[in-house]
């Protein structure tokens, strides 16, 4: 997250950090008890190793109650998503158990109106990605309110010329922005999600390239099939 600020510890107890060999890779949302909604793209760094998922979490690094670094049962990319573009990048984890709610880990409610959110709608992002240019990693968990820009202002030659569909939406990126690190978590609008980062141009903090996020209602049909569907 560029320009934002550490949050106030576990005020956004659905927020994850997946992780390969303890090293934070990217955000994500619990939206159940044993289910986490990130990005397809997250799993291109993962290669052969253990991917587990951190909640409860503020720090990365100091011991935390309710903190806990659970195992994952089944990995879920959506089937069209692919390396090549930002089409339908989204990824469902399965954890290995149920986790228990508390204070510290609690599921947020996605968006299933599909109905796009209003430009100029203030929403915010939460994750642990670069909070610089440099690659400075934080060690807790930072956030920023980001104003939602319409999809024809997005689609214009100057941003992205065309390329975003109705299943995608932008934010403005001037400073504040999304960044490496904070692919698959949620733009939470009004206190649901509606939106998981996606990756885009790379790009951070230049208003020429609005942050880009999948849009969730579209997918509330898939997510319910792979969770009707799942093993327990
Ligand atoms: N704001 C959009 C957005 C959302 C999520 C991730 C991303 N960026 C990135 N995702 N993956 C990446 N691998 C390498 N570099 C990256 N961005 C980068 C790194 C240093 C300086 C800088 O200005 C940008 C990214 C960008």
């Amino acid at each position: 997250i560029l320009r934002g600020q550490e949050t106030p510890p576990h005020q956004r107890p659905y927020m994850v950090s997946l992780q390969v060999g303890g090293k934070h890779l990217c955000g994500g949302a619990l939206i159940a008890d044993q289910w986490v909604l990130s990005a397809a793209h997250c799993l291109e760094e993962v290669g052969n190793e253990t991917l587990q998922v951190l909640v409860g979490a503020h720090s990365l690094s100091e011991a935390e109650p309710n903190k806990r670094l659970v195992g994952v049962r089944a990995l879920f990319p959506h089937p069209n998503s692919s390396v090549e573009n930002n089409h339908d990048d989204l990824l469902l984890v399965q954890l290995e158990e149920r986790v228990a709610t508390n204070p510290h880990v609690q599921a947020l409610a996605f968006q299933r109106n599909d109905r796009d959110v209003p430009a100029g709608t203030q929403c915010e992002v939460a994750g642990w990605g670069i909070i610089s240019n440099t690659g400075k990693l934080p060690d807790k968990l930072q956030y920023v309110e980001l104003a939602v820009i319409s999809r024809t202002i997005c689609n214009t030659r100057i941003h992205y010329d065309g390329a975003i569909t109705e299943k995608l939406m932008c934010t403005e990126s001037k400073k504040k922005d999304s960044c490496k690190g904070d692919s698959g978590g949620p733009l939470v609008c009004n206190g649901v999600a509606e939106g998981v980062v996606a990756t885009g141009s790379r790009v951070c903090g230049n208003w020429k390239k609005p942050g880009i996020y999948t849009r969730i209602p579209p997918y509330a049909a898939w997510i319910t099939s792979i969770w009707d569907a799942a093993r327990p």
